[in-house]
C-alpha cells in the first residue's frame, strides 16, 4: 500500500470501525498507513471472533480411525475458514478446506497406539484437524465472480465441513469473514447483501506480516533468491529469522521492518509501486491488464527510451565513479532530447523501460533501509511481483549494485498472498500458527478449475465435473504451458544499471502459472526421530534442478503413463466412466510435466520423490485408489506359496550362509517393481517364480555397492567380539509380492529368532505394486501359517485377527517372542521424505536401532545419502541404467546393500 492515499486507501484510512479506534488507543499504535514515519504494532486477536467451543468435544464415530471427525456439541457459531485480502486490483482468498474423512475402522492402528504409546503429532492442545490450505485470487473488477465462488463453495458458511461441524445448515446471520485491503471497506455492504455475512477487517500490515512469518516459518521451500534467471530456493533458519525487511509490492510499497511475531515497525514506503508502472504504462501503451503489460516488456529495449551513461559520454563508461556506459543515466531520459512523439515510441520499450525504473526505484529503496536498520535480510512480497523473471531479477540486481554484493534480495512463493494469509491467521484458535514445517505437505494444485490462484470458469461440484474440465483443460493447458516467446539478450535492455541477464526463456510473465500449490495440513506428521541432523537432510538424491535429469525423468513418466493409464482403467472395471477419468488423469498429469519442463521451480524446490508422488497424486485425484491392486493379489498369493519351501530351505543353512542368503533373497526380489520400465518388459516374458529364481540366481558378489562383511560381523560377530543383538529394527518395506514375502518377512524372521523387535514400515496409501500398512496383517497371517516364528511374534505385535479380541490382555500377557508389529509411513508415493513421518513411526523410532531402508524409492532416490542415528542397513536392486551409472558407477540390475554404522 503506498504512502499517498489512493481512493481505496482514503476509504482504508478514515472509515475506522469502533474496534480499530480502540485497538489503536489501547495498543498506543497509529495508523499504520500513515506516511513514511514508523508505528510499531502487534497482531490483534479480534475478541468479536466467535471461538470454538470445546467442552463436551467428543470424537465422533470410531475413535480408532484416523483424523476422526471432533463432534463440539456446544459450539453453536459458525466456523469461518475463509479470509480475503482485497486490494485495489486484485482479491486474494485463502480458505481452508478439511481432508475427506478417511472412516475405517482399523485394529491395526489401536494395538500399534497401544504398544507404541503414539500420540497425536504433538503437543496441540486443542483440534487442528487435517486439511487444505488453498489460494485463489480474482480480478477486483470481478468481484461478482469472487462472490459467486465463495457461494458455490459455501466458504462463507464455515469451511471446515459442515456435515460433521454442524447438523444444520448455518444461519449466516452472526457469519463474520476476516477480510484485510482496501475493499474489506469498500465492499463490507455489498458481501452483507450477497452472502449475508459481515466482514471483519483487519489491519493490513499486522496480515503482511502475520503471513510473511507463518510462510518464512512453516514452508520449506517458500524463499529463494533470483539472479540472472537463476531460482535458488533460500534455506531459513527458524531460530534466525528475525530481524527482517518485508518489502510489500502492491499498488504502493511498504517497507516493514520486522522484529518477531507482532513485532514490526513499517519503516519506509514509496508511491512508486505496482499501481505506478500499471497506472502509466495503461495511459502511455493502451494495454488492456497488467499482465499484458508485462507481456509486452519481455519483447521492448529500453535503450531506445533511457537515457545511459554512454549516451552522455559519447559511448564511453565513466569509469572514475564506477558507471558503465550501459548503465541508465535517467529513465525515459532520452526522450526529451529526441523530437518524436509518444506514437514514435514502441509500447514494448515503453513497458520495459517503465518496469526498470519502478523495479530499481524499490530495490534501491529497500536496500537503504535495510542498511538504516542494519538488516540482513530483505524479502519482497506482493502481486507486483508476479513470479516475473525480469522483475525479480532488476530488484535483485539494484539490491545487489548498491550494496556491493552485500545484501541479497529474495522472493516469496506465495508473494501475493501475504496479506490474506495474516487475515486468516486472526482466527483464533485454528491452531494454525503452531503448525511446523513438517506439518504442512504442498501438494499439487488438482484442483481444476483452480489453477495456480487463478480460477477458470465456474467452481466444480464433484469429480464429474472436474473431469469434464479437464478434458477442456487440453486448451487451457496448452494455453498454460504455452513458451512465453523468448528475447534474444540484446533486446531486454543493455542499457542498465548494469545489465540484470535474466535468461530469456525465463523472461516468462507469471500471470497463468501452476505456481502455489495447496498446502496440505497434516498435524500428525513428525520429523523421523532417528534422522542424524534434521536440519542437513535432504530426502532426493536427485535434484531435478539439474535440466538434464528433470529432461529425463520427465521422460520416462510420460513414456510409461499409456501403460499406466491401461492399469488404472482396468483396476476399475474398465468401464466407460473410468476410461474417462483415465483420460482426465492422463491430461492432468501431462500438463504438470509440460508446466515442469517449462518452469522447473514452480512446484518449489523440486526432487524425484516429488516427481513420482506427483504421479501418485494424480491418480487419486481422479479417484483410482490403486491401479495395482489385482496384480498385487496375485503375486502376494503365488508367493506364499512358495513361502513355506524357502524356509526350509533357509533353515537347513549354516548361520552365516543363512544371513548371506537372506540378504540375496531381499535384493533378488526387489526385482518386482512395476514402477520400472525394464522390470515391467521382464514381467512379459516370464511367470513370477522364474523372474525370482533368475534373479536369485544372479546374485554375484561384490555387488555395486557391497558392505555385507559389516553387516555380517555385527550381526554374527567376528572373531571373538560379538555384539548383543538388536533391541528393535524397523524395516522400511517396498513391493507386494515376492519382494516383501519372499525378501523381507524372511529377514524380518530371522532378525526375530535373535531377539529383535521388528516394526515393518509400510505406505499410508498405496503407490505402483508397493505394499500398505493396511495390507500387511493379512500378508502377515498368510505367511504365519507356515512358520512359528512369525505366528508368536505377529500375534505378540497384536496382528493376527484372531489375537485381537482384546486388546487389554493381549498387552498384559506376557508373551516369550518379541513382537512383529506394523505401522504406516504417512506417505502414498514409492519414496519416503524422513522428514514428513507419520506419528506412529516416530513413536516406534525411539526404541530402534537399526534401520532396514528397502527398494529404490527407499534408499537410493531418497535416503541415500541419508544418515541416521542408529546403525542403517539399505539395499536394493538398481533397476535403471542411468541410475546405475550415476550413483555406483554399475549397471542396470547391480544390487546395494550399504551398512552404516550409527557415528
Ligand atoms: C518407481 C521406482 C522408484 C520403484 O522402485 P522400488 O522402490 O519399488 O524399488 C522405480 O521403479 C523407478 O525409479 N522407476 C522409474 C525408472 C525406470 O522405469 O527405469
Ligand atoms: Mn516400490
Amino acid at each position: 500500500m503506498m504512502s499517498v492515499p489512493t481512493e481505496t486507501q482514503q476509504n482504508h484510512e478514515f472509515i475506522e470501525t469502533n474496534d480499530e479506534c480502540k485497538k489503536k488507543k489501547e495498543g498506543g499504535g497509529e495508523d499504520t498507513m500513515g506516511g513514511v514515519g514508523g508505528s510499531s504494532s502487534s497482531i490483534h486477536r479480534s475478541a468479536s471472533r466467535p471461538q470454538l467451543d470445546l467442552s463436551g468435544a467428543a470424537i465422533h464415530g470410531n475413535f480408532e480411525e484416523k483424523d476422526p471427525v471432533i463432534l463440539l456439541p456446544n459450539q453453536s457459531d459458525d466456523i469461518s475458514h475463509l479470509a480475503l485480502d482485497i486490494g485495489g486490483s486484485l482479491i486474494k482468498l485463502v480458505y481452508f478446506s478439511r481432508h475427506e474423512d478417511r472412516l475405517v475402522n482399523n485394529r491395526r492402528k489401536q494395538t500399534v497406539k497401544d504398544r507404541l504409546g503414539v500420540t497425536n503429532g504433538g503437543m496441540r492442545s486443542y483440534p487442528i484437524l487435517g486439511g487444505r490450505l488453498h489460494f485463489v485470487k480474482f480480478e477486483t473488477r470481478k468481484m461478482n465472480e469472487c462472490l459467486d465462488f465463495i457461494h458455490s463453495k459455501q466458504l462463507h458458511c464455515g469451511g471446515m465441513d459442515s456435515r460433521h461441524w454442524r447438523s444444520k445448515i448455518p444461519n449466516n446471520e452472526n457469519a463474520v469473514i476476516k477480510a484485510t485491503g482496501g475493499g474489506a471497506y469498500k465492499f463490507s455492504d455489498l458481501f452483507k447483501e450477497r452472502l449475508g455475512v459481515s466482514i471483519e477487517k483487519e489491519d493490513e500490515m499486522d496480515c503482511l506480516v502475520a503471513g510473511a512469518n507463518f510462510l518464512l516459518k512453516a514452508i520449506r521451500h517458500e524463499a529463494f533468491t533470483h539472479m540472472e534467471g537463476q531460482k535458488e530456493f533460500v534455506r531459513i533458519d527458524h531460530n534466525d529469522l528475525f530481524p527482517y525487511l518485508l518489502v510489500n509490492i502492491g499498488s504502493g510499497v511498504s517497507m516493514i521492518k520486522v522484529d518477531g511475531d507482532g513485532q514490526f515497525e513499517r519503516v519506509s514506503g514509496t508511491n512508486v509501486g505496482g499501481g505506478t508502472y500499471w497506472g502509466l504504462g495503461r495511459l502511455l501503451t493502451k494495454c488492456k491488464s497488467f499482465d499484458e503489460l508485462l507481456e509486452l516488456s519481455q519483447r521492448g529495449d529500453n535503450r531506445t527510451i533511457d537515457m545511459l551513461v554512454g549516451d552522455i559520454y559519447g559511448g564511453m563508461d565513466y569509469s572514475k565513479i564506477g558507471l558503465s556506459a550501459s548503465t541508465i543515466a535517467s529513465s525515459f531520459g532520452k526522450t526529451i532530447s529526441e523530437n518524436k512523439e509518444l506514437e514514435d515510441y514502441s509500447p514494448e520499450d515503453i513497458s520495459l523501460s517503465l518496469l526498470r525504473m519502478i523495479s530499481y526505484n524499490i530495490g534501491q529503496i529497500a536496500y537503504l533501509n535495510a542498511l538504516r536498520f542494519g538488516l540482513k535480510r530483505i524479502f519482497f512480497g506482493g502481486f507486483f511481483i508476479r513470479g516475473h523473471a525480469y522483475t525479480m531479477d532488476t530488484i535483485s540486481f539494484a539490491v545487489h549494485f548498491w550494496s556491493k554484493g552485500n545484501a541479497q534480495a529474495m522472493f516469496l512463493r506465495h508473494e501475493g498472498f501475504l496479506g490474506a494469509l495474516g487475515a486468516f491467521m486472526s482466527y483464533e484458535k485454528h491452531g494454525l500458527d503452531d503448525l511446523k514445517v513438517h506439518h504442512l505437505v504442498e501438494r499439487f494444485p488438482m484442483g481444476a478449475p483452480y489453477v495456480g490462484g487463478n480460477i477458470h470458469g465456474p467452481p466444480l461440484g464433484d469429480l464429474n465435473e472436474k473431469i469434464s474440465w479437464m478434458e477442456k483443460f487440453i486448451l487451457k493447458g496448452t494455453e498454460i504451458t504455452a513458451p512465453v516467446p523468448m528475447d534474444s539478450p540484446g533486446t531486454t535492455g543493455l542499457g542498465g544499471f548494469e545489465v540484470p541477464s535474466s535468461k530469456g526463456d525465463s523472461l516468462r510473465s507469471d500471470a497463468s502459472n501452476l505456481n502455489v500449490g495447496v498446502l496440505h495440513l497434516e498435524p500428525t506428521l513428525e520429523v523421523f526421530p532417528l534422522l542424524r541432523d534434521p536440519k542437513t537432510y535432504e530426502p532426493n538424491t536427485i535434484d531435478l534442478s539439474d535440466p538434464g535429469e528433470l529432461e529425463y525423468w520427465v521422460k520416462v513418466l510420460s513414456d510409461t503413463l499409456p501403460d499406466l493409464v491401461d492399469k488404472a482403467v482396468a483396476s476399475e472395471g474398465a468401464t466407460d466412466d473410468a476410461k474417462r477419468r483415465g483420460d482426465a488423469f492422463a491430461r492432468a498429469l501431462s500438463a504438470h510435466l509440460a508446466r515442469l519442463i517449462e518452469e522447473p521451480a514452480a512446484y518449489g524446490k523440486f526432487g524425484l520423490a516429488n516427481l513420482l508422488e506427483l504421479r501418485e497424486d494424480c491418480l487419486r485425484e481422479f479417484h483410482f485408489s490403486d491401479a495395482y491392486r489385482s496384480i498385487k493379489q496375485r503375486e502376494n498369493e503365488a508367493s506364499l506359496a512358495v513361502l513355506p519351501d524357502l524356509l526350509l530351505e533357509l533353515d537347513s543353512m549354516p548361520e552365516e550362509r543363512r544371513l548371506l542368503t537372506l540378504i540375496e533373497g531381499v535384493l533378488a526380489a526387489n526385482i518386482f517393481d512395476w514402477g520400472s520400465r525394464a522390470c515391467v518388459d521382464l514381467y512379459n516374458k516370464g511367470t513370477i517364480i522364474e523372474i525370482y529364481r533368475m534373479s536369485r540366481n544372479k546374485m554375484q558378489r561384490p555387488w555395486g555397492v557391497d558392505d555385507f562383511d559389516a553387516l555380517n560381523a555385527r550381526m554374527l560377530g567376528s572373531g571373538t567380539s560379538t555384539s548383543p543383538p538388536y533391541k528393535r529394527a524397523l524395516l522400511f518395506v517396498d513391493n507386494s509380492g515376492a519382494d516383501v514375502i519372499l525378501g523381507m518377512l524372511p529377514l524380518a524372521r530371522e532378525l526375530l529368532r535373535c531377539g529383535t523387535e521388528v516394526v515393518l514400515v509400510a505406505n499410508s496409501l498405496p503407490a505402483l505394486n508397493d505394499v500398505t500398512a493396511m495390507e500387511l496383517p493379512d500378508i502377515v497371517a498368510g505367511a504365519a501359517k507356515h512358520c512359528d516364528i512369525l505366528r508368536g511374534a505377529a500375534e505378540a505385535g497384536g496382528l493376527l485377527v484372531d489375537a485381537m479380541s482384546s486388546i487389554d490382555d493381549r498387552c498384559n500377557k506376557s508373551s516369550s517372542w518379541v513382537p512383529l508389529m506394523v505401522v504406516e509411513n504417512g506417505c502414498g508415493g514409492p519414496c519416503i521424505d524422513l522428514r514428513q513421518v507419520s506419528s506412529e513411526l516416530a513413536a516406534a523410532a525411539k526404541d530402534a536401532d537399526l534401520v532396514v531402508l528397502e527398494g529404490m524409492g527407499r534408499s537410493l532416490h531418497t535416503n541415500f545419502n541419508g544418515r541416521f542415528r542408529c546403525d542403517a542397513l539399505k539395499l536394493a536392486m538398481v533397476k535403471n541404467q542411468r541410475l546405475a551409472e550415476k550413483l555406483i558407477q554399475g549397471n542396470i540390475y547391480d544390487c546395494v546393500c550399504r551398512f552404516e554404522p550409527a557415528s
